[in-house]
């Protein structure tokens, strides 16, 4: 419909009203939807709380040229061809296999997955398998696998929905003189996490899988629904903000483990945030992605101990969230300005293993970023 002007009506300043009530009505619609979008049963999704908490941090900052460094590292990588989610599989002590054992290998071990920090570096939980001591993260897979070789079934949630003390001490037994963090609390998720296995999805991981529609949003909705270890939620400011680290990595895990094909296809693995632990924090600010303030830093070099939710664990976690989305976006820019460059297949996902790898690889020249020590069960 046009007026005399040759405008369309609807738009002209003589219809200002009706413009003003669409641009609002669209406004409004688009703010319902992204809140809808990025909030799950009232708890606001990783990505969205990252944003939030970099909005209002006091002691924890973002560095644009920090940021634009490491996406220039990761693009070098994708260049090479070395950015692939086939690295998942190029772990020694992880699964060779994309099926239903290496579903719920990976089940188990993200449910296990936090808190290897220890008091004293020279006092660590340490497992000796084929040949390789390993220690942190990597203690609990070669645990794991040294049951599996001993014929013990841990791998069955029939046998660790009601594992005992002793037979939890067996399977992670140590090598060192120094027990893995947070016995009780990892017996007590065990059992509950094997029960909940047994009660509705019939003993296997793969069941809640093939509940998704191919969806890591909607098996991340069934993970925190159903797995309460799982629930790794902050309040802050007033909002319940997701972080979910270990509801995240179990995704990406099954999506690396399947090499993102049949149980591990996921059409929305790219919704997927880094994983807020305490290892990318000191990579990012290695990198000068991110930054503490003065107090903060001396706070760490101190080795102040946090409590889980704290403000500045809470900035810590959700400013890396959000510097590692950025990161992401600026590789994804740099890559489709490169003529070269056919597909761009970054994700947040593929960043954060980097990161945790490089980590991993030059902890001596990161050994005087000290990070963030909280005892919990989220990460
Ligand atoms: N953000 C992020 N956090 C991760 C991982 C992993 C293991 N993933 C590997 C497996 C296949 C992939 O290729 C990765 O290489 C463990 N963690 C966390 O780190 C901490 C342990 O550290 P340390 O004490 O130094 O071992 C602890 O909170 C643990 O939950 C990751 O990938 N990303």
């Amino acid at each position: 419909m046009l007026n005399e002007r040759g405008k369309s009506s609807l738009f002209d300043s003589d219809y200002l009203p009706s413009r003003q009530l669409l641009l609002s009505a669209s406004l409004s619609a688009c703010v319902v939807c992204f809140s809808i979008c990025s909030k799950m049963d009232g708890v606001t999704l990783p990505r969205e709380s990252g944003r939030i908490i970099t909005e209002t941090a006091k002691d924890v900052f973002i560095d644009q040229d920090g940021i634009a460094k490491v996406a220039q590292v990761i693009v070098d990588k994708v260049k090479k061809k070395e950015f692939d989610v086939k690295t998942w599989k190029e772990h020694p002590l992880n699964p060779k296999t994309s099926d239903k054992a290496a579903v719920d290998w990976v089940f188990l071990a993200d449910t296990l997955n936090f808190s290897f920090w220890s008091e004293d570096e020279r006092k660590k939980y340490m497992v000796k398998y084929k040949g390789g001591e390993h220690t942190g993260y990597w203690s609990l897979c070669a645990a794991m696998n040294r049951a599996i070789d001993e014929g013990i079934p841990i791998m069955d949630p029939n046998y660790y929905a009601t594992i005992s003390h002793n037979d939890f001490m067996k399977v992670f037994r140590s090598d060192s003189d120094h027990d893995i963090p947070l016995i009780d609390k990892r017996i007590e998720i065990m059992q509950e996490a094997g029960k909940v296995l047994l009660k509705k999805y019939t003993g296997s991981f793969v069941n809640c899988i093939e509940e998704c529609d191919k969806s890591a949003q909607k098996l991340l909705q069934l993970i925190v629904r159903d797995f309460p270890s799982y629930r790794d939620v902050v309040s802050y400011n007033g909002k319940q903000l997701g972080i979910l680290k270990r509801a995240q990595i179990l995704i990406a895990d099954v999506w690396g483990a399947c090499e993102g094909k049949g149980l591990g296809e996921f059409t929305d693995i790219d919704t997927i945030t880094m994983f807020a632990d305490y290892r990318i924090p000191q990579a990012l600010v290695y990198f000068g992605a991110m930054k503490y303030s003065e107090s903060l830093m001396e706070k760490l070099k101190k080795d102040t101990r946090m409590e889980n939710g704290d403000r500045l664990e809470v900035e810590i976690r959700g400013v890396s969230i959000w510097v590692t989305e950025l990161i992401r976006d600026e590789v994804v820019k740099m890559l489709k300005a490169d003529p070269e460059t056919k597909d761009v297949n970054v994700n947040a996902v593929l960043i954060d293993h980097y990161l945790w790898d490089y980590r991993r690889d030059h902890a001596t020249d990161m050994a005087d970023i000290p990070f963030h020590k909280v005892r919990c069960i989220y990460y």
